[in-house]
Parts: structure tokens; sequence; C-alpha cells
């Protein structure tokens, strides 16, 4: 053989090679670069595996081999690293293939899978709060999974998959090489041992049958976004290494960091539906749904280096990358950074929607003296209004909301339009005069706030949208040649240019319809101008919209994630039960729903703890955080449902001798220490062990919804809904063990 060769890791390779010592880890570096630069070199000892035509062997030192999968011409897929003895004695344990249904190669090795299943010293049993195969002593809890592998079930005797053929499993994407192995399992334990190193589908879809979905389900669920769209030949390995289904490092620095044990894996191993959208030609604004953890984040910083990548040189920031809160801002370029390097992320301006609309306000009015203050206090500024006026028909949030949501939110400019506007999802209805009233009160409002020289963000956006507005208008007069004069001509061509040539947006559900009108008139209509990330589930500060209604065109350009890689089948089953039996709306005056949201991690279920007391509740957390001694401070954290409870929650670790920090509007102030925030704070993050405090009726839903059961039942509906929203959010940030705590009557989302 000459010349240089490809070498692409296999995923799930990884999980073997970061067992390995760290001498042979270096001896891996080496060899990779080795082989890249000649397979030929007689000191790698290449040959092929005896009856494998496409499976091959190199000496990584004296006792490690590497199996090499050869994809045709010079590619080879670095499949497995193992002690010689492993490889040669028993050529008959490694299979592979190309999955019929998705097109992608998968390779497993039958004895060390068999091994992991079967072998009842080697099976790791699940320890409590931990991913199945992570390494790590347990901790103990009261309902912790190992218990059900210790007392037979009796409807057990029977083994797990039974009931379906060998066809079934395979129409459904199963790897043809684990049936028979499949055909022995009989318990939950044995099935998680496979679940670890079988191919990803394998996974998915034995996970989803033991859950109790049907066949049609599972297909429809989970087969059919990963099948591939092409026909696939089973002997083309060139085709189906170019398949979004194999998954496959593309670059060096992976294999490098797996090997430093520092392995990202959200950056280079993409779920094949991931990938599809990543990559997707989409003629106008595109949406990607799912529930929490299904990677929505990693799929905007991957699309936003795709877009960069298909963007020509120059160096203008082209690619606008928003998300709500500003923390999650830094966090998004942060990541940018370390996913595509400097040289992307310097073609992309990654800012928060406020800002971005602030920024759009102080360029055209430079040097104006108005400060910007937040909802609370602008509540505060109504409440004091009402006051001075004696009124107590309204209080300051039905006002506010009023305000912000119809006034603002539609652009309504007349009393006369306002009599005319619609208040859909606004709760009771208000008669003519009420409208003369409230149109009053707002107008006193809005001087109030010009007297002294603040506005609101939401203000600010509908003034910036506005702006756009007519920065789009004057654009399209200049391109249609209809500006005449020469001073206007010169002036037009500094509008000519649209702002961005795409934008993509995370947390899209919390957007309000100012947001969108100024995102809308940034960019004109056309391929892949929009693209957004979002999940109503977690729509926590009440923005209600109507994508279409705003120029934003989704339908039939939406797709939907289902695979959670961030938290366990278990804490994920208990964040679905809170949601009820609410309706969610898909942004677009439709529906969505999570079906098929799944996760292939395991741990415990969610423990829920009562108290007598808010002080003995604040005991029971202290007693909690020392007992979670095996892991990091920064990833421990804890939520409350009010304000005024962070500071309690903090003096209270505080006087433990444990350091706690509260999240602020722009993160943690510090890193090594106990998050603490309110549900609000924790959006977009995730911990490895979650305390959820005071989820007690009066708090989650807040007592302050109770006023509206009988005055306002749809507004009563709303609050309702958010609040289960955002103990959704709280709960869906913990990776693996979450508590749940309340002291007096439990909330009534809980079960
Ligand atoms: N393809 C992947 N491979 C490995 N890890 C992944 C992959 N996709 C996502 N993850 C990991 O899953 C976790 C959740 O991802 P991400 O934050 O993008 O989810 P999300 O859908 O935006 O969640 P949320 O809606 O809760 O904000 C992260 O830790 C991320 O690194």
């Amino acid at each position: 053989m000459q010349g240089e060769a490809t070498l692409r890791l296999l995923d799930k390779a990884d999980k073997e090679i970061l067992k390995l010592s760290r001498d042979v880890k270096g001896a891996i570096y080496d060899f990779q670069h080795k082989f890249r630069k000649s397979p030929a070199n007689p000191g790698l000892h290449f040959k092929q595996l005896k009856g494998h035509p496409r499976l091959y062997s190199a000496r990584v030192n004296q006792e490690y081999r590497a199996l090499l999968l050869h994809a045709g011409e010079s590619d080879y897929i670095l499949v497995a690293v193992k002690h010689r003895k492993d490889v040669y004695d028993n050529l008959d344990r490694f299979a592979y293939q190309i999955n019929p249904v998705t097109g992608g190669i998968e390779f497993v090795d039958l004895v060390s899978i068999e091994k992991q299943v079967l072998d009842e010293t080697l099976v790791p049993s699940v320890p409590a709060g931990k991913h199945v195969g992570e390494e790590t002593s347990a901790s103990s809890a009261p309902n912790e999974k190992k218990a059900r592998h210790a007392t037979p079930d009796p409807s057990v005797s029977e083994t797990l998959f039974a009931a379906f053929t060998a066809e079934q499993l395979l129409d459904l994407g199963v790897a043809e090489p684990l049936l028979g192995l499949i055909a022995k399992i009989t318990t939950e334990d044995e099935l998680l041992g496979l679940v670890e190193y079988a191919p990803q589908l394998t996974a998915e879809v034995l996970l989803a049958l033991h859950d109790g979905k049907t066949l049609d389900e599972v297909l429809d669920q989970v087969t059919t976004p990963v099948t591939a769209e092409d026909p696939v030949d089973v002997e083309d390995y060139q085709a189906a290494l170019a398949r979004p289904a194999t998954q496959v490092t593309t670059d060096d620095t992976a294999l490098q960091e797996v090997l430093e044990g520092d392995f990202g894996r959200w950056r280079v191993f993409l779920h094949p539906t991931q990938r599809k959208v990543v990559e997707r030609n989409y003629s106008g604004p595109a949406r990607i749904s799912g529930g929490p953890g299904t990677g929505k984040t990693i799929v905007t910083l991957h699309r936003v280096k795709h877009l960069v990548d298909t963007l020509g040189p120059g160096d203008d920031k082209a690619i606008l990358f928003t998300t709500f809160n500003k923390n999650l801002a830094a966090d998004l370029r942060q990541r940018l950074l370390e996913l595509a390097g400097a040289e992307v992320a310097k073609r992309v301006e990654i800012v928060n929607i406020d800002k971005l609309a602030t920024q759009i306000v102080a360029e055209a009015e430079p040097g104006g003296r108005r400060r910007w203050i937040d909802d609370t206090k602008a509540l505060l500024e109504w409440e004091d209004l009402l006051l001075e006026q004696g009124e107590t028909r309204w209080d300051g949030e039905f006002l506010h909301a009023e305000w912000s949501h119809v006034i603002l939110g539609q652009a309504i400019n007349s009393r006369a339009d306002y009599f005319r506007a619609r208040r859909a999802g606004r709760g009771r209805s208000i008669s003519r005069e009420d409208r003369a009233a409230i149109w009053q009160l707002v107008e006193r409002y809005i001087k109030r706030l010009d007297d002294k020289e603040l506005w609101t963000f939401r203000q600010v956006a509908e003034r910036a949208a506005r702006m756009e507005i007519e920065r789009a208008r004057q654009r399209a007069s200049y391109e249609a040649g209809q500006v005449s004069s020469v001073k206007l001509q010169r002036e037009s061509g500094i509008w000519h240019r649209p702002r961005y040539r795409h934008i993509v947006v995370d947390e899209a559900q919390d957007l309000s319809a100012a947001h969108w009108k100024m995102l809308r008139a940034m960019i004109p209509e056309g391929p892949n101008d929009i693209f957004l990330a979002g999940d109503t589930h977690q729509r926590i500060y009440g923005n209600y919209v109507s994508l279409g209604s705003l120029g934003i065109n989704i339908r039939g350009r939406s797709s939907k994630l289902t695979l959670s890689y961030r938290t366990t089948h278990e804490i994920l089953g208990a964040a679905l039960g809170l949601l009820g039996q609410e309706e969610w709306d898909d942004l677009d005056d439709g529906h969505d729903d999570l079906s098929g949201y799944r996760s292939v991690l395991h741990g415990m279920r969610p423990i829920l703890r009562p108290a007598s007391t808010w002080d003995a509740e604040l005991d029971a957390v202290v007693e909690q955080v020392r007992e979670w001694n095996d892991v990091a401070l920064a990833s421990i954290a804890i939520c409350v449902p009010e304000r005024r409870m962070v500071a309690e929650v903090e003096n209270r670790l505080g006087k433990a001798g444990i350091v706690a920090t509260a999240i602020g509007a722009e993160g943690p102030k510090l890193y090594d220490a106990i998050h603490v925030g309110t549900m609000h704070r924790f959006k977009g993050l995730e911990y490895q062990r979650m305390i959820l405090v005071g989820v007690a009726e009066g708090l989650v839903p807040s007592h302050h919804a109770a006023q509206y059961e009988d005055t306002d039942p749809l507004r009563y509906r709303r609050e309702l809904q958010r609040a289960r929203s955002l103990l959704f959010v709280a709960a869906t940030r913990a990776r693996d063990t979450l508590v749940i705590s309340w002291h007096g009557q439990k909330s009534r989302f809980l079960p």
C-alpha cells in the first residue's frame, strides 16, 4: 500500500479507549500519526484479519493492536484498540455492517458486549445518581434502581424481547449481529449493559420497546427520523461513510482529546437527526423543537458554524446568533469558540436579544440619556402610578401585561386601534369603556417613564422593530431605484445592505412579537434566512406569538429532536409528569407535544422530600449537600421559587461552611461553589445534581395566581401553565440526580 490515508474514529470506540492506561493512549496518539502518513510503514504490521475482507489490525505497541475498518480507497475507521490476545484468538467475535435502515456503519465486538451484558460479575449495577457506565462510587439512596435487580421479577422468566420477531427488530434498525444476544436478555440491568456498547439506534429501539412503546410508535418516533434518505447499498462503504448515520470524527483534534480525556462529544458526534438539521438547505425560515437536553443549543452552534463555512470570504459579521438571556449569550460565544475557533466566531455577532434592540436604538439616537428598566422595576412604576391615581379596578401586573402584550405587542399607536385590538390569550374580556380607561392609564404611564427618562425593554424592542422595518422599507425603495435625489441616494446607500445574511435564534419560545418583527426586518426573506430553536414547554416569560403572522413562515420546515443527552430516563419521566395535561403551542397557531422524547441514560428516580418547616427544609439541604461530597461543588445547584429565598439558602450553606453563590443576570459570580438561583435563572443551564426547594402550594404555583381563579379563569390557566413550565425547566437541568423538597403542603404539580 502506498501514500497517505485518512483515519476516523467510530463513535463508542472512544469509550473503550478512554479506559486504557496513559502509556497505551500515548502509543495510540503516535500510531495514528504514523498510520495517516503511511499505512505501509513496516513498523505498523498492518494486516488484514482472516475471514474479514474489510477488517485490518495494526500495531500500536508491543501489547496493543488497533482494529481498522477499510471504507474503500484510502479511508480507514478506527473501530477499537485491544490487547493482542483479544484480537487474533477468536476472529468471529468481530462484526460490522452497514445498517440497512440508517445506512450507517456499525461495529460490535460480540465477546466484550456479551461479557458486559451477561456476566454477572462484570455487569455494573447502576449506582445512585450516575449514568450507566460512569465510573464512580455509589452514594446510597432509598429508591435506588439496584434494588430491582435483587428482587426476582416473576414476569422476567421470559426474555425481555420474546414478543418481537427478528424481522420486526431488524425493520426497526436493530443491528443484526446482536440479535442472538438480545434474545438472551432477561433483566433491565442486562439491557442497560447492552445499551452502553450497542450501536446508537439499537440502543434507542430496545429501550423504547422496553418502555412499552408499540412497534408503530418506535418506528415513527425512533427509526423513521434516522432512516437513510437514499436507498442503502449495504456493500458501499464509501457512500456509508458520508451518511450522517455513520458517527465518526472527521478531524484529528477529537482523537487527541479522547486520548487526553477531555473529549467534548457534542463537538463531534452529532446524532443523525441533529446533523440533518445542521446541514440542510432550507428555502426559508426553519425551526427545530425538542424537549430539554435534546441538543437544540448544540444544533444552533453547529448550524452557525455550517453557515459560516458557506459564506464567502469577508470579515464582516454576516451572521447574527441570538438568545434570550445575557448569560446564555456569553455561553454561546464561549462554546462557538471551542467548536469552531476564533476565525469562525469573528464572523458572528453573538448578543442577547434585548441588548441587540438597545444597540439598534442607541445607534439611531446616539447620546440618548434614557435608562432601561426590567419588568420588576416597570411593575413598581405601575404600582406607584395606580396609588397616585387611586385606581383599583386593575392591578399593576394586569396593566403591565396589557400594555406589553396587547398594545406594544401589536404596535398599537392609537386609542381607536386599541378598541379594535385582538386580545388573544389575555383572559377576561374587557368592555369598550374599560379599554378607554386602560388607554388613558397607559398614556399616563408612558409619560411617567418619559419624565423619568426610563424605558422598558419592551418599549426598546418595539422601537427597534419599527426602526428596522423603516430601514427595510428604505432598502426596498433603494433597490427598486425609486430614490431619485443624489443626496438621498447617498444616504440610502448606507442602508442598502441587510444587516445580516443569516440569523440563528436559541430559546426562541421566549422572544416577544416585537423581537421577531425586528429580526424579520433585519434580513430579507430567502434561503436559510432565519433558523430558530426552542421548546414551548419551557416558555417562562409569557410571550405568546404566531410566527406566521409576523412574517416568519416556518410551515413545512420544522423538525423535532427527541433524544435527551442530558438527563436520565427517570428524571425525564418525572419531569414530564410535572407538565400535567396542559396543551402547548408550536409558536405558530398549532400544537406541539413531546411525543417520542426519551433518554438512553439511566439512574435513580428523583427523590421527593417533605419537611415540616422552611427551616427544616434548609437543614435537609445542608445535609444533602454534605452527603454529596464525592462531586465538585460547582456540579451541584439549588433552585428556589422566590428571589428572597436565594440569600436564605446561601446564608444557611455559608453557616455550615459550604461555599455557595447566587446566579445573577450575568451568570454565577463564583465557579467553585454551589450555585443558587430562582427558577428563571436556570434556563439553559445544566448540573449533575440539583435540589429544587420550596416546591409547595403558595410558592409553586405562587399564591399570586390564586387571585385569578374566579375573576379571570383564562389568565389563571396561563399562570398555572407558566408555573408548570418553570418547574419543568428547573427539574430538567439535573443530569443525574434530582431532589425535590417542600414544606407545608406540597405543590399540586407533584405526584
Ligand atoms: N450529539 C451529542 N453528543 C453528545 N452530547 C450531546 C449531543 N447533543 C447534545 N449533547 C449534550 O446534551 C446536553 C444538552 O444539550 P443542549 O443544551 O444543546 O440541549 P437543549 O435542547 O438546548 O436543552 P434545553 O432546552 O434544556 O436548553 C449538553 O450537555 C450537550 O453537550
